[in-house]
């Protein structure tokens, strides 16, 4: 293939759009962060998106520019792998809204100025359309979507809302709509960022100095739910630091303290708190079935994509039940549907560690369904 500046690592292309969101406003222009892995073969049809979660984003497998650790699905995407560059065409985009290169709230709006709040509320739905324009750009027509808890929500709104485009759709550790008790959550972690009086309503770009504090304890918060009881029971139990270092009193003594500050502090250096509000908005607010006059079947009705769903035994965050109700309403709708729950001590983050069995049933669809 002849060198194509569409294709490659580290890829972004500003599209005019104007990409009409649910809200009711208009993006214009809408900036795209993507990869791509692999070639698009003659007929197009090797094609598969990978949809990332909350805080994921383009870099499924590459290096990340931030952190420098490797990209967060080397595990199932590369050589050898189920998905695979030598045989796949691989699209990985960062999410709109969100903070690695696609607009978001950091992005200059038409004043020069960082929307910060003025960015448009989105939703899940228009973070895919903002794809579909992405995919369009690449000349690729019908796909293969795949991705784990809010990308799990992209590929099922890819099959409502594209329903020819989709051939085949893996939900991993999934739903179809944020439960109150998600939504709780979100909440608590909106509030620690919004109480933190270095959040400034927003306008906290210029000063260089975010709100760190308010968004470490989000995502402390959030991370919690990203695991099992067992598992932190198992990893830390009630073990303390080293006696020496750390005495009676509020530091982190217990081990599972210090963990959990390091994971809100590490994720300060690579996320942005108002991309962490729009996006867990983002969540929060979908819901298929309502987008589809209260039935979920109806979401599925016209889509002629075969799916393939799994849960984890241990994520709490999406329990099994919601995918079950997926798989019900697909077969309501008359679609074709696997489901199978997975084994794991890890909890909701199960999908992202080491899950051989998760690569055997994605490799198994994948070539099932020609690819
Ligand atoms: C699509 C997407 O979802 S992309 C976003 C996914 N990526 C993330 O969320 C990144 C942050 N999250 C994590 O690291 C998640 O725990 C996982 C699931 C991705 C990785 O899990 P694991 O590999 O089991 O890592 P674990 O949860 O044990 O965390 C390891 C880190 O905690 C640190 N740590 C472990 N125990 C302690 C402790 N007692 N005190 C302080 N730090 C500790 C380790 O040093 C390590 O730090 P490092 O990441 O800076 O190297
Ligand atoms: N831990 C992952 C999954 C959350 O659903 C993330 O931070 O995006």
């Amino acid at each position: 293939m002849e060198h194509d500046e569409r294709f490659g690592h580290a890829r972004s292309v500003t599209l005019p759009g104007p990409l009409a969101l649910d809200g009711g406003q208009v993006l214009t222009p809408v900036t795209i962060a993507y990869e791509t892995y692999g070639t698009l073969n003659a007929d197009a049809s090797n094609a598969i998106l990978i949809c990332h979660a909350l805080t994921g984003d383009q870099h499924v497998a590459s290096v990340h520019p931030v952190t420098g650790k490797p990209g967060w699905w080397v595990r199932m995407v590369g050589e050898g792998k189920p998905i695979d560059p030598a045989r796949h065409f691989i699209v990985c985009s960062n999410v709109i809204g969100s903070c690695m290169g696609s607009s978001g709230p950091a992005t200059a709006a038409a004043d020069g100025n960082p929307y910060a709040m003025r960015f448009p509320v989105i939703t899940i739905r228009d973070m895919v359309r903002a794809q579909a324009m992405l995919l369009d750009h690449l000349g690729v027509r019908t796909l293969t979507a795949v991705g784990g808890s809010m990308g799990g929500m992209q590929v099922l709104e890819w099959a409502a809302t594209y329903p020819d485009r989709v051939k085949s759709a893996v939900i991993i550790a999934s739903a179809a709509r944020h439960s109150a008790q998600n939504i709780a959550f979100h909440e608590v972690g909106r509030q620690a960022i919004m109480a933190d009086p270095k959040w400034r309503g927003g306008d906290y770009y210029e000063s260089n100095d975010p709100p760190a504090a308010g968004l470490a304890v989000a995502r402390m918060a959030a991370h919690i739910t990203y695991l099992s009881e067992a598992g932190l029971t198992e990893k830390f139990g009630r073990q303390l630091q080293a006696r020496d270092a750390v005495g009676f009193g509020f530091d982190a003594d217990f081990q599972v303290e210090s963990y959990l500050r390091h994971q809100g502090l590490s994720f300060v250096d690579r996320f942005d708190a108002n991309s962490y509000l729009y996006i867990t908005r983002a969540m929060d607010y979908f819901d298929l079935a309502e987008e589809h006059g209260g039935m979920l079947a109806n979401a599925f009705r016209g889509s002629k994509a075969r799916f393939c769903l799994v849960s984890f035994d241990t994520d709490w965050l999406y329990p099994t039940r919601e995918s079950r109700s997926i798989v019900q309403a697909l077969n309501a709708a008359g679609a074709a549907a696997s489901f199978v729950e997975l084994s794991s001590p890890y909890g909701h983050d199960a999908f992202l560690l080491e899950a051989p069995e998760l690569n055997r049933v994605v490799d198994g669809f994948l070539r099932a369904g020609g690819l």
